[in-house]
């Protein structure tokens, strides 16, 4: 018992054992099949090979069959043919054979009753035949050739032509056939020979017989005539026949009994056994080839049984000529059908040629878009391949998705599997399909395509912007899409930026130079106005300085608002920069309304600004410019309200000024002589005039003032108040302050040695080029250029010069009075500066204006009002000079209150260099 369980425990472990090893087995043996490639590879590249081979093989194999197909057919055409020629070759040959058999029963039984009329005639004159008789059954035509009778022992008892027998024939005459059939056989019948020629005879002729017979029925004799041989046969149409052809006439022992051929030199054939067979029946048909006959002619054999005889006649027609067309045209029909073949052959080739290279190139189309969609697969670019699909007249109704990788498929909100074969007009949600479709449309026209998409909000894909790129490639359309999301809305988020003034929020200059063309055109439309209005602040600059640039900032966003309430609900308020704004009103019945706007806006500035760093008080100035009245486009309206806004800045500010036409010409004619006079400094077109100052005791010329002219090449010579206001508005002064520095040097160089050589020479500077120019430094380049001394030279400066920084100015003028330049206070009384703020500048001479020179005399404050700048002056160590003296009364007057020199119209006018006075001397 204990055995038993321990045998059967280890059968059970031996059974475990065997399936766990071949359940190892089994695994190795499909880990090893995965692991190899090899039967995966090989059935793939097996299916890579019949898909390859397949466009190789399928056009030949398909011109195999059409070319079989069409030699099996035209094989059974030209049969059916042949059975049809054969057919009419035996009918002809039949009815040949049929008229001949007739024509020979005929004969013969002609030949039977000549034999029997001459066995009777035999008998009746007893052997004595008489030669009319034989004459007469002859008949005229002489075709029997030969009457003979012989005796029962085959003697020849008679005959008509004995050259028509051998001797060697007579002599064996009973055992000839003619003679021996006839005494053989019990029945008095015709026997009918078989064809024979005489030795040197070339005629084939034959013999009749019959028995003559006693009155009592005993053989008394043979009766024999012989016939021409081709006499038995009636002519024939020898073209029916052919070269070949032949009718004869056999007897049914197959023995030759007569022979007609329409065409010379042909033998009567020797019967082919199988013919002779055949001749049993009646009539028939049969093909006998050549090899039968022994003449290598086939030929078609029909034959007919003579009526009444045993004779059989056949017509025999020659196959090769009775086929002659039919061959021709079979011939024919297989060079045709050979030529065909030849170009099927061609077809097929070319197919073929095409069919691989198609389908290799689809094949490469196929394995890149396949690498294209996997290498894209990893990318953000969605890829499609679509095909268009055409309804009637060829119209493109829809395009077919025959490939996407799963980025596109994604972005349409769907898998791939579920997109591929998908219509676009099918497409629901996501991209806008007959949008969509309109750009493939024209990519498929025009060969490429790119359009920007926005995805409906509820689309199930995530993008909201596509780029969809479509380019066509023969008969599909390769589609890249591409989330431009991000890009959109940073172009958008630009956009906004670019139509936006960051400070105020305002719209900005961009804004208005794209929007304004549009706006003019519905003022048009709706035939109404367009005012644009130029808001300048006044003041703004003081603004930064005095509380800095923040507090300006705050200023212009407060303005903004203020603007923006100031205007109508539908007017425009944007920022051009800086302190300038502008202000558009659209729909305008007439500029009164603008004129009210502008209004609103000054009165919106009336209250101070309030600033973190205080409070600011700032003006404006506005110019207005209204289309259509003052201008036609865009440009011209922003021009002339900046003009107008100018003329308001120079009218006196904190105003609105309508664009005006007069003023508008001043300005150009302003822009014109600032650019005539650029060009005048640029070319030198100034002259000096110089104005001697006198001394008041001695009447001596102390000093001449250069006083600059410009001789302009139209209007001839301008004075400085033509210019000079110009020159310093525009900066000029500073290049034409340079200019005549140099020219009052170079003059005072040429003076040298002269009477003038002692007398120095003033020359004006101007405010803004004293306070933007290194006087200094200009004046000592100048002396040195020209080798002149610094006592020679003289500088004249306004008191406007000297306000903007007194500091400043008082040590440039120290440093010019350095170099050895004497200083002049120039007009003084006119500007704001006082006597104890000169007293810190290093000036040598006050020249006081002419307005209180022309006072002398004429009212007694204005004596006493020189006479206090004089004794002021000498108490700060300068001399003064009088300036506008135009009288004799105020030469003595100014001698008496002590002045110290004197200038003016009345002692010296400005004259160019050369005409001044030659003494210095001057009577007073
Ligand atoms: N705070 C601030 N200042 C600016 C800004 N842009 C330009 N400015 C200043 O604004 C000033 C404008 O100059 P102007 O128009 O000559 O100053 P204004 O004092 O108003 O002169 P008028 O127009 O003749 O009255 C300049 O000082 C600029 O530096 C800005 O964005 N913020």
């Amino acid at each position: 018992m204990r055995m038993h369980a321990i045998r059967a425990q280890a059968q059970d472990m031996s059974a475990k054992r065997e399936r766990e090893t071949q359940a190892r087995h089994q695994r190795r043996e499909e880990t090893t099949m995965d692991e190899m490639p090899g039967p995966a590879l090989k059935s793939r590249a097996l299916r890579a090979m019949r898909a390859d081979s397949l466009p190789i093989f399928a056009w030949p194999f398909f011109g195999l069959i059409v070319a079989c197909t069409c030699w099996v057919y035209l094989f059974q055409v030209l049969d059916a043919e042949r059975t049809q020629f054969e057919r009419r070759a035996y009918e002809t040959a039949t009815r040949i054979a049929v008229n001949q058999a007739a024509q020979l029963s005929r004969d013969l039984t002609m030949i039977d009753q000549i034999l029997v009329l001459i066995g009777s005639h035999w008998q009746a004159v007893g052997g004595k035949p008489e030669q009319k008789t034989l004459d007469e059954v002859v008949g005229p035509d002489k075709a029997i050739l030969n009457i003979s009778v012989f005796s029962p022992r085959y003697e020849m008892l008679f005959t008509n032509s004995p050259s028509a027998w051998g001797e060697e024939e007579l002599k064996t005459a009973g055992s000839l056939p003619f003679f021996a059939e006839q005494t053989k056989s019990g029945v008095d019948a015709m026997f009918i020979g078989a064809p024979r020629k005489l030795p040197g005879q070339d005629e084939y002729f034959v013999r009749f017989s019959r028995k003559i017979l006693d009155a009592s029925g005993n053989l008394a004799g043979v009766v024999v005539v012989a016939l021409d041989s081709d006499s038995l046969m009636a002519p024939y149409d020898g073209g029916i026949l052919g070269q070949h052809g032949f009718v004869a006439s056999y007897g049914i022992d197959g023995a030759s009994r007569a022979f007609r051929a329409e065409h010379a030199g042909r033998q009567p054939p020797v019967i082919p056994l199988s013919l002779r067979f055949a001749l049993d029946t009646s009539a028939g048909n049969i093909y006998v080839s050549g090899k039968d006959f022994g003449d290598s002619v086939n030929r078609f054999i029909s034959w007919a049984r003579v009526d009444g005889f045993p004779i059989v006649v056949i017509a025999a027609a020659d196959q090769t000529e009775a086929q002659a067309a039919m061959n021709e045209r079979r011939l024919l029909s297989i060079q045709i059908a050979a030529g065909a073949n030849l170009v099927l052959a061609a077809f097929v080739i070319i197919a073929t040629t095409m069919s691989v290279r198609f389908h290799r190139e689809r094949r490469q189309l196929e394995l890149s878009q396949a690498a294209y969609r996997k290498a894209t697969e990893g990318g953000t670019e969605g890829f499609f391949i679509c095909q268009p699909v055409h309804g009637e007249g060829k119209v493109i109704v829809d395009y077919c998705i025959v490939d996407c990788n799963e980025r596109g498929a994604a972005m349409l909100g769907s898998s791939r599997q579920s997109v591929i074969g998908q219509r676009l007009l099918g497409i629901q949600g996501g991209l806008a399909a007959q949008p969509a479709k309109e750009l493939l449309d024209k990519a498929f026209r025009q060969g490429a395509a790119e359009e920007d998409f926005q995805i409906e909000p509820d689309s199930r894909s995530e993008p909201q912007h596509l780029r969809m790129g479509v380019v066509r490639s023969e008969e599909v359309l390769a589609i890249t899409v591409r989330d431009v999301t991000l890009e959109k809305s940073h172009m958008a988020d630009l956009e906004r930026r670019g139509n936006e003034d960051t400070l105020t929020g305002l719209p900005n200059r961009g804004w208005i130079r794209r929007q304004l063309p549009a706006m003019l055109e519905r003022a048009d439309k709706a035939g109404q106005k367009l005012a644009v209005l130029f808001v300048d602040l006044d003041g703004f600059k003081l603004v930064n300085d005095t509380f800095g640039h923040g507090a300006g900032d705050e200023v212009l966003q407060h303005v903004g608002k203020r603007l923006k309430v100031a205007v109508r609900p539908n007017d425009h308020v944007i920022r051009l920069g800086g302190d300038e704004f502008v202000v558009v009103l659209e729909l305008l019945a007439h500029e009164s309304e603008a004129e009210h706007v502008a209004d609103r806006i000054l009165h919106a500035f009336q209250a101070p600004f309030t600033t973190s760093k205080g409070t600011a008080s700032v003006g404006t100035s506005i110019g207005i410019s209204v289309y259509p009245c003052d201008a036609k486009d865009m440009e011209t309206l922003y021009q002339h309200a900046d003009i107008a806004m100018y003329e308001a800045k120079t009218s006196g500010k904190n105003r609105y000024h309508l664009f005006n036409s007069a003023f508008y010409d001043a300005m150009r004619a302003r822009t014109r002589r600032e650019k005539e006079l650029r060009a005048a400094i640029a070319n030198n077109e100034f002259v000096m005039h110089y104005q001697a100052r006198v001394d008041c005791r001695t009447s001596k010329v102390t000093s001449l003032e250069a006083l600059v002219r410009w001789n302009h090449p139209l209007e001839g010579v301008l004075a400085p108040d033509e210019f000079i206001g110009l020159a310093e508005e525009t900066g000029l002064i500073l290049n034409l302050g340079e200019l005549v520095i140099d020219l009052v040097c170079a003059q005072i160089a040429r003076w040298s040695g002269g009477v003038y050589a002692s007398v120095p020479v003033s020359i004006n500077v101007s405010s803004r080029q004293f306070n933007e120019r290194d006087i200094r430094e200009s004046i000592g380049d100048a002396l040195a250029r020209h080798g002149i001394s610094a006592s020679s030279v003289e500088i004249e400066l306004t008191e406007s010069s000297m306000v903007v920084d007194p500091r400043r100015t008082a040590d440039n003028l120290q440093a010019i009075h350095a170099l050895g330049v004497r200083l002049l206070v120039d007009d003084f009384g006119t500007g704001y500066s006082s006597l104890s703020m000169l007293h810190n500048m290093a000036f040598d001479l006050l020249k006081v204006d002419k307005s209180f020179t022309s006072r002398l005399g004429k009212d007694e404050n204005g004596d006493v009002f020189f006479q206090a700048i004089i004794t002021m002056a000498h108490s700060l160590g300068m001399r003064v000079v009088a300036e506008g003296v135009e009288t004799a009364t105020q030469v003595r007057i100014l001698q008496a209150l002590g002045c110290d020199e004197l200038q003016g119209f009345h002692l010296f006018r400005p004259v160019p260099a050369d005409e001044l006075p030659h003494s210095l001397e001057v009577a007073a």
